[in-house]
């Protein structure tokens, strides 16, 4: 496995780029280390795609380097990278056994027999086709093909990453969420260097151990799942981890203090938004408090859930989420408080830190 260094990448479809804005990558300048397992994770369109097949050597960056351990591979192929890929839809050979397909890049290396069948045995239990092993693949359903491709992709342990593409968007919820949790505990044993991309945040969330944000061509913030939800470092990380998503409202900082419409709320530091067209302030619903002091805010609606409910309001102006127990009461008169360490301020979307 290999520590992947992604050296001022940037890419542009289109020739002569001029501005940000002809970059459908824009810079991206970051080490990944050997045996980490990465999810991308943004919307359609954000580039998540186009950073994967520029690590796997699909695709030839228009500026900046990759290397793997330190070895420069901007140039080469994908096969002489020593990747695997396991990609949205099935790429299998029908005419081959369930059992062929998933030897075939074994044997394609040289390996003995003996360990073909070792290593084969292990994945068709893990993809839980051991009894369709002698099955022509073309016989298979969509899901089933795709579990061999995924199986294709985690049968050679001597690659240097595995890349997955959304790869179980064709896989039912039940089977998506057993995959997920075995190539978790395949990770753990194996420790292979896992970059795994899907707009899903709880696929992203529970299979890696960092989570890199894309959004509009830009790494957004790469964090653990913890680091994303309590820190987000731009608004949209916090809009798109969490449901609902972060309050974001309009806001005013003086000092150490800031106003959102005509309420004023102490801060334990002072933000620099000397600089900023656009100033917020940010609040996760399950750090707003609710009860009978603090500022005036009127109840909209309360949405059952289950263990949880969320109460729609409206706060200075603003729409405003809170999420409380299922049993927690909403009073009369309610009022809210923020908590303090959960604000974060935000200048022209970017987190102002507690340091600044
Ligand atoms: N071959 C191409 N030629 C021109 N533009 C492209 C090409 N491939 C992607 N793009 C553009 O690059 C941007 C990023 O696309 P990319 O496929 O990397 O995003 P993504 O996050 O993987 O989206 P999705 O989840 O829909 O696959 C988009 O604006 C897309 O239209």
């Amino acid at each position: 496995m290999a520590r992947i260094t992604l050296d001022h990448i940037r890419h542009a479809y289109g020739p002569n780029p001029r501005t940000e804005k002809d970059y459908s990558l824009k810079e991206v300048d970051h080490e990944w280390n050997d045996g980490g397992a990465y999810a991308l994770l943004g919307p359609s369109g954000c580039g998540k795609t186009t950073l994967l097949n520029i690590i796997s050597g699909l695709l030839q960056p228009s500026h900046g380097r990759i290397l793997f351990d330190g070895r420069d591979v901007t140039d080469l192929s994908t096969q002489a990278r020593n990747i695997a890929q396991v990609f949205q839809f099935p790429v299998i050979y029908d005419t081959m056994t369930v059992y062929d397909n998933l030897a075939f890049p074994l044997r394609n290396r040289g390996v003995a027999e003996p360990e073909v069948d070792r290593r084969v045995r292990e994945i068709l239990e893990m993809i839980d086709l051991t009894g369709w092993a002698k099955r022509k693949a073309q016989r298979l359903t969509a899901d089933q093909k795709q579990k061999i491709s995924l199986g294709r992709g985690l049968v050679r342990n001597d690659v240097n990453a595995i890349l997955f593409d959304e790869p179980l968007t064709v896989i039912d919820p039940h089977m998506k969420w057993v995959l997920r949790s075995q190539l978790k505990r395949l990770h753990k044993q194996f420790g292979f260097t896992m970059v795994y991309v899907t707009h899903d945040q709880t696929e992203a969330l529970t299979f890696a151990d960092k989570v890199v944000v894309m959004y509009d061509g830009e790494i957004v913030q790469i964090g653990t799942p913890a680091e994303l939800f309590e820190r987000p470092s731009h608004t949209f990380v916090g809009y798109f981890i969490g449901s609902p998503g972060m309050n974001v409202m309009p806001a005013k900082v003086a000092g150490s203090s800031v106003r959102v419409g005509e309420e004023t709320i102490d801060l334990d530091y002072a933000p620099d938004t000397s600089r900023a067209a656009k100033v917020e302030l940010g609040i996760r619903p399950e750090f707003v408090r609710l009860g009978r002091d603090g500022m005036p805010v009127s109840i909209l609606k309360v949405e059952d859930i289950g263990r949880q409910k969320i109460v729609r309001a409206r706060f200075a102006g603003q729409p405003l989420a809170i999420v409380m127990t299922e049993d927690a009461e909403i009073p009369q008169d309610a009022r809210i408080s923020f908590d303090p360490a959960a604000i974060s301020i935000y200048a022209d979307s970017w987190r102002v830190g507690r340091e600044a």
